[in-house]
Formats: structure tokens, sequence, C-alpha cells
């Protein structure tokens, strides 16, 4: 049939002969195709049978009466007339398979104008699917199976397939975001690419961090034997090697091609069979290569072209933003895991310290899961012998975590590794050890390990080199950047748990010391058996010896020395009765609380005697006010309000910078002398407290503080103004806790300032001391360059009567007034108060007399003086 031409004359009768016979083609095309589309309205089966014939060279002539010619004096075949093997005449007479197929290969515009007019999108693009799974499934040469089965995501081809494209994508997105391993993505991307290019293959390349390497990591053929594994990036090995070196796309077009010198390995063994190959290196966000996509086309296939080049590069184009994404959703990943794992790891190191050893342990435990490591060794840094030791070293069993080595391990803080990161500072990630002139291949020799790759690391505490962490063997591979930099992160942590490690060690250390001092001081400050066999011989005072006693002008000072303890137990005994007290505790503790008193002029154990004693006048005269336990803590904490007073004010304390003002902030020596009474309780046989419930030892305790903190005159104005705004509006309540409590606080102060209400004579002896003390705290101030107040400055000690009427108007009167308008029978304390008021003032008066004489006699010398001081004549 070559060269035949088709004559017609035209006319309407052809006309309706090609309209038939399209009838039969499209018929032909739907039964051939699978083709579900409706069949064609007759006005395009018109249109088209006319579109084919003017398209391939007839002319058609309208039907309408006027002339439709059919010419078929046009040869048609892609404007050669050689080259047709079927016409449209050919096709007409004898329309069976192979002349539709010769026709249509022969007329490819035709079948593209049919597709394009008549076949809806779906159906193209099955066919397309069906079409590429055919070519996939087909087995060639026998041997190697070009479609990877069990592939889970053959994107493109599901694209295709799905019908709502939308979804289909979103549901890719999904399924990309949920995929945080590179690699897989990187297989996927050269799936989708190698069907894209109707590739027969791919092979997948990967680029170490460091760009030196370049490694196979998979390939689509199923068995695949790969001779390439690992080569160097640059020219002269594999066409991937060099594709990842010179950063471009390679087009191999011809199997001679690909044993290039630039890359004489080619891609694999497969080089006999590969007719056409396409290497495309894949960047990173950095620009960085990170791999490369290797397609190829087998014999018998076309090579690839320029498109198939653009295509590679458009989906490259895509995996670089789709990377970045990941990148960064990779990134926050690690970070959130490297945060939480640095959160266990302090939570772990932190909550638990009990020695520098449990925490390295700790801490190489935690290293070595952090970057994988098969081993790790902490050694420190012996600063005086300048050496690195471990006492801990990872001999890879787990006994060591029981049993530390015995025996350290020690070297020179410059030898190895090891020494070269503690003399340097440097982190050093070494992927063969072996290879590196800094190993010490000695502790190998020794343990018979094989070191291979090793990270390692200076741990600094406040920027100084503390030790060397080492991580050796990375389980699979060697230590990566990341490895790196979340080591770096962790040694931080390290640092500071190694920090606060050796800060415990000392914190036990001085804690041992400080059991040791307590010891020794617990030893001298308790009374010894002597001291307590002689009080214990005493006869208690009776009959008239004690019936001043109860009297508030009595004076402790009246009282022999030795005597006081005893006149202690008895005021304790006679209020409480001893059915719940032991008395040799008794005597103890009141011995010992004397011991505790120092020899300051004035609050030493003679003040604490009288304030002890002032108080049981008062708890005497009010018998049932108050709770046993009240009164109780009422006594006691009068007996050690004071213990070790320094004779120092509170003010004098927090300026000196003193210890104690660094313990307590407020209340500094009351506190102090709280903390005493404690000591004393809890001292062997001291306990006068001990049959009592812990409910009752708690609350009693709990009184004796705040009775003791309540003697801080700082406090005593604010418990006055409560207490007198309830008496003065009749509030008082003897019923109310709170009431009764401000009530007891007033009464410690009462008691606190009793010598204001003693005696004269009593009371002119005690300012006396009182002032001694406070001179004596004048005269340091004064050694620190600090102006003492004039109370405290003794050159300005002709003050003394004034001050005193100013304290006893000020503070004593109005506490005493205040107390004896709740207890009526405290009235002898106002008393007191008010007569030795009358002294001062009459001191003052008398020293302002004086004062005033030597001014009237100062000025009348200065008027018989010049100014220059010369006598006037
Ligand atoms: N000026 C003056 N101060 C006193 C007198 N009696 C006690 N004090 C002060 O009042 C304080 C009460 O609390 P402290 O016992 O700690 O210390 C006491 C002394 O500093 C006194 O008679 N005159």
């Amino acid at each position: 049939m070559n060269g035949i031409h088709k004559s017609h004359d035209g006319g309407p009768a052809a006309f309706m002969f090609v309209k038939s016979q399209v009838i039969k083609f499209e018929k032909f095309l739907i039964e051939r195709m699978h083709e579900p589309c409706k069949p064609m309205p007759s006005s395009t089966r018109k249109t088209t049978a006319a579109a084919l014939l003017s398209t391939n060279g007839f002319n058609v002539q309208p039907a309408n009466g006027r002339r439709r010619h059919v010419s078929a004096s046009k040869v048609w075949a892609n404007g050669t007339s050689n080259r047709h093997t079927c016409t449209l005449g050919d096709l007409i007479n004898d329309i069976n398979n192979d002349t539709v197929i010769n026709f249509l290969q022969d007329n490819p515009s035709l079948l593209d104008q049919y597709i394009q007019n008549y076949v809806s999108e779906e159906t193209v693009e099955s066919w397309l699917v069906n079409k590429r799974k055919s070519r996939n499934n087909r087995i060639r040469n026998g041997d190697i199976i070009y479609n990877r089965e069990g592939s889970p995501h053959r994107p493109v081809i599901e694209y295709s397939k799905a019908k709502d494209k939308r979804i289909h994508i979103q549901k890719l997105l999904k399924n990309v975001h949920e995929k945080t391993n590179q690699v897989k993505l990187l297989e996927e991307l050269a799936s989708s690419v190698s069907t894209a290019t109707a590739a027969d293959g791919y092979n997948l390349y990967l680029v170490t961090e460091d760009s030196r390497i370049i490694n196979f990591v998979s390939s689509s053929a199923k068995e695949h034997s790969v001779t390439t594994c690992s080569q160097p990036v640059g020219p002269g090995h594999t066409l991937s090697a060099y594709a990842a070196w010179c950063r471009k796309c390679i087009r191999i077009q011809n199997a001679a091609s690909l044993a290039d010198r630039k890359h004489p390995l080619g891609i694999d063994h497969m080089n006999g069979q590969i007719h056409s190959v396409l290497a495309q290196p894949i960047l990173d966000s950095d620009d960085r290569v990170t791999g490369v996509v290797e397609l190829y086309r087998r014999e018998g296939r076309a090579p690839f072209t320029e498109m198939d080049e653009q295509v590679v590069a458009a989906f490259n184009g895509w995996a670089l933003v789709l990377f970045r994404s990941i990148q960064l959703q990779s990134d926050v990943a690690r970070q959130r895991k490297l945060n939480e794992f640095l959160l266990a790891v302090t939570k772990n190191i932190f909550q638990d310290i009990v020695s520098m050893d449990t925490v390295i342990m700790k801490i190489m435990d935690f290293a070595k899961r952090l970057v994988k490591a098969d081993r790790a060794s902490l050694f420190l840094l012996d600063t005086v012998t300048k050496e690195l030791y471990a006492r801990i070293f990872d001999t890879g069993s787990s006994a060591h975590e029981s049993n530390p080595c015995a025996k350290e391990i020690r070297f020179p803080m410059d030898v190895g590794v090891a020494g070269f990161v503690a003399t340097t500072g440097e982190t050093l990630n070494i992927t063969d050890a072996y290879q590196d002139e800094r190993f010490n291949r000695d502790v190998d020799l020794k343990t018979g390990y094989k070191t291979k790759s090793l990270l390692c690391m200076p741990i600094r505490i406040r920027g100084s080199i503390f030790g060397v962490v080492q991580m050796v063997n990375k389980l699979q591979g060697t230590f990566t950047k990341t490895d790196e930099e979340s080591f770096e992160t962790f040694a931080v942590y390290c640092g500071l748990a190694l920090h606060h490690a050796k800060l415990y060690d000392k914190i036990r250390k001085s804690e041992q010391k400080y059991k040791v001092a307590l010891e020794v001081l617990s030893y001298h400050n308790q009374c010894s058996e002597e001291e307590y066999i002689k009080l214990k011989s005493l006869p208690m005072p009776c009959g008239r010896q004690v019936e001043d006693i109860p009297k508030f002008t009595f004076s402790p000072w009246s009282i022999e020395e030795e005597q006081k303890s005893l006149h202690v137990v008895y005021m304790f005994k006679d209020l409480f009765g001893l059915e719940k007290f032991d008395l040799s505790r008794l005597y103890r503790f009141t011995l010992t609380v004397k011991k505790n008193y120092r020899k300051v002029p004035y609050h030493n154990w003679d003040h604490a005697f009288s304030v002890a004693h002032a108080m049981y006048c008062i708890l005497k005269t009010q018998e049932h006010s108050f709770t046993q336990l009240e009164s109780l803590a009422l006594f006691v904490a009068c007996l050690c309000h004071d213990l070790d007073h320094r004779g120092k004010t509170n003010a004098f304390m927090v300026k000196s910078a003193s210890p104690l003002a660094a313990i307590y902030t407020t209340s500094v020596m009351e506190h102090h002398h709280f903390n005493q009474t404690v000591s004393i309780l809890q001292q062997d046989n001291h306990n006068i407290l001990k049959e009592f419930t812990s409910e009752e030892y708690k609350t009693v305790l709990r009184y004796i503080k705040d009775c003791i903190l309540a003697t801080d005159l700082a406090l005593f104005f604010g418990n006055k103004a409560k207490l007198k705004e309830w008496q003065d509006s009749k509030e008082f309540n003897w019923k109310s806790i709170e009431h009764r409590h401000t009530l007891q606080a007033v009464m410690m102060t009462g008691a606190d300032l009793c010598a204001s209400t003693k005696p004269w004579h009593y009371q002119r002896e005690t300012v006396q001391v009182i002032f001694e003390e406070f001179y004596s705290q004048g005269d340091e101030e004064r050694d620190q360059g600090i102006t003492p107040i004039a109370m405290m400055d003794r050159t300005k000690a002709d003050q003394l009567p004034e001050s005193q009427v100013g304290f006893i108007v000020g503070i004593c009167l109005p506490c005493y007034e205040l107390l004896a308008q709740i207890i009526p029978a405290s009235k002898p304390m106002v008393d007191g108060a008010l007569s030795n008021l009358s002294k001062w003032q009459e001191l003052a008066d008398a020293n302002k007399k004086i004062k005033e004489k030597a001014t009237m006699e100062s000025n009348k010398n200065n008027r018989k003086v010049d100014k220059n001081g010369n006598l006037k004549l």
C-alpha cells in the first residue's frame, strides 16, 4: 500500500462515507482503549470526520449544496511522502488492529487531537497508570526486576491515581511531615523522579557531613549488588562521586561515555546493561550536596533528554523546600528531645546526689545514651600533679556501677586524645583513632578493647577545665556533628553537676567537722557531773527562806550565786510540780542553761534568773489564767531568753556582719537564743519535756519560741499597741488565744525589764552594768570607725539619768501600766518603776542644775576675757 494515493471526486456521498468510517474508528478506539466515555454526538462526528479529512489533506465541501470536495491528491504522513505506511483510505477500506496502529503511528497528531477533545483527564491518567504498570512489571532479560516491590510510597503514581488531588496532596504532606528520616524521603524522591522521567531504575547515594565521602544507600533494583559502596567525593571514581563533587547534573547518553576518566568506575556492576544515566546532586538548604540520585535507562530505551534533566531539577527544587521544612522540624524535635533528656539528666543528677562517684557514673551513663556510644570515660584533672585520672573507668561491664575500679587510672595531662583535649580545650571527633597520632594505644593494649571512633570534650567549671569526657565507639558509624552539638550542651550540664557534686562533697565534709565541733562544744557547755551532784545535794529553800520569793520586790542579787540554780528548780517545782518532770533532768537543764550564759556585764545568768523570777511572780498571781503549757513556756523562755548573749545589740550584729546575722534576717539574737534552748533540750538527760506527748512537746517549743522572740524590744511596740486597743475598748478576752498570746508577749517584755521595777539600789546597780555593756559596744563601734549613739558613748555618761527617765517613761511604764490593767496583781511593778523614775528624774534635774550652773560660770568667765582670750581689766 506504500505510496498509494486515493483520489476522490468529493461530494456528499464521500463525506457520508468518511463520517461512517469515523463512527467505526470511534468504536474501535472505545473497544481498544476501554474508554468509558459517551459516544460522540452526531454533530461532533461530522466535525471530526471533516477535521480528520482536512487534517489529512482532503478538501471537504459543505453538504448544503455548495461543493464539498475531498481531494485525495494530498499525501499525508508528517509532510514526507515516502515514510507513511498507511493512509486513511487503507484504514477506511480495511479497518483492523494493525491498520489502525500503523495509521496512528504515522499520524500521531490525529490521536492527539482525538484525546485532547474527547477523552477525560481521568481516563488519560488511568491509561498512564496502566501503561507504567505494565512496563514496570515486565521482566526484562529475566534477571532484574525494575519495580521495587513493597515500596511503601509511590507519590506520583498515587497522585495520578487519586480522584481528589487536593486530599491526596494533604495526605502526602502529612506523610512527609511524619517522616523525619531523611533517607526514606530521599528514597521517595528518587522513586518519584524515576517514575516521572520513565527511568528504568535509580540508585541513591548520601554524602557524609564533612562532604568527603559518598556512600551508596539504596537502589530501586531488588537484587542490587554494589561494588562502589563508599567513594571519595571527587573525580576519578564513580559517576555519583563526580556529580557530588562538581555539584552539577550529569547526563550520560550512551554506555561508552560512562567510563570517562572523570568517573571511570561508572555507576556499578550494572554498567554493561545501562545505556543512559542521569546523576543529579541533591543540595540542602545550606547549598551543601547531601546526596546524589542516579537514574538510568537500560539498553533499548531512548536516552535521557534535556526535558528529563529539567524534571529532575524541578524535583530537586521541591525536595530542597521539603528538606528545609523537614530539617527545621527535625531540629525542633531533636532540640525538644535533647531538652527532655537534659531535664531528666538534671533531675536525676541533682535529685539524688550522694557522692562525686555516683554523679560521675550517672553522667557517663547518660552521655553514652545521648550519643549512642559503646563506652564512656570521664577523666578529672589533678591540677597539682598535672595528671588526668579516673577512679571509675568504663570497662564495658555493668560491674563498675556497683563496684568502681579499685585502682585509679592516671596519666600525664598531655598524653593521648584526652590529654590533647585537656591541654587545648578543643573538642575532638575522631573517626579512626588508630589513624590519629594523638591516640594513646596503651589503654587498648591493657584492656584488649579496640577503640575506633572517639568523641572527646573538655568539662569546664567556671571557665577552667575540670576534666575530659570521652565517648568511645559510636554504635553505628561515627560520631556526627549533631552528636558533637548535643554533647557540647550536655557537657555544660556535666560541669554544673560535677561542680555541684564537688560542693556537696565539701558540704558533707564541713558537716562532719561541724558535728565534731558540736560534740566538743556540748561536752564543755554541759554541766559537769560534779556540778549536778553538788546542786542535787543542796537542800531546797523552804520556810522563811521562800517567803519573799513570790514578791516583785524580791531581789535576785540578794541570794548567793550557787543558790540561784536551786531557786530556779524551786520556782519550777512550785509552779508546775514534779509529776510530769524528772528532777535530775531539771537540775542538769538549769545548770547547763546557766553555763551557756556568757560572762558579759548585763545579759548574763543573773539577768536570766531575775527575768525568770519576775515571770514566776506574775504566774503565781495568775494560776488559772494560762494553760499549763503556756505557763511552762513563759517560765522556761524567761530562763533561756538571752542564752549565749554576747553583750551586743541586734543592730551591732547586723552592722558587724556577724555570721548570726547571715543566718537570721530579723530578731537575730532572739532566734539564736531559741536555737540554743533547743540544743540544750536535745542534750542527754536535759530534756525536761521528755514526758510530754510529741504534740505537747511541739506546742511548748512553739510557745517558747514566740516568747523568746517577743523579748526583741523592736516587737514590743506592736504587741503593746494591739493589747492596749483591746484593753481600752474592753474587748480583751482571756479566752481568746490571740489575746492571751499577745498578753504573754507583753509579759515577756515586762519580765525582761524588771530591773526598772526593783528597789532603787538594785535598779541603780543594774543600770550600771547595763551601761557598762552599752559603753563596751560603743567602744568597739568607735574602733570600727562608727560613731556610737549617745546611750552607748561613755563620753556622754552624764546623760544617763536623763536617758533612764526617757526609757522608763517611754517603755517601762506603758508596759507595766497596761499589764496592771489586765493583771492587777502586777501593780507593784508599776509602783517600782514610778519610784525609780522619780529617782532618775531627781538625778537628771540635779544634773541639769549643775550643767546650767557650769554654763553660767563659763559665760561669766567668757565675759571677763576679750575676744583674744585675755582677761579684761
Ligand atoms: N536604757 C536602758 N535600756 C535598758 C534597761 N534595761 C534594759 N534595757 C534594754 O532593753 C533591752 C531589752 O532587750 P534585751 O534584754 O536584749 O536588751 C535590753 C537592753 O538593751 C535600762 O534600764 N535602761
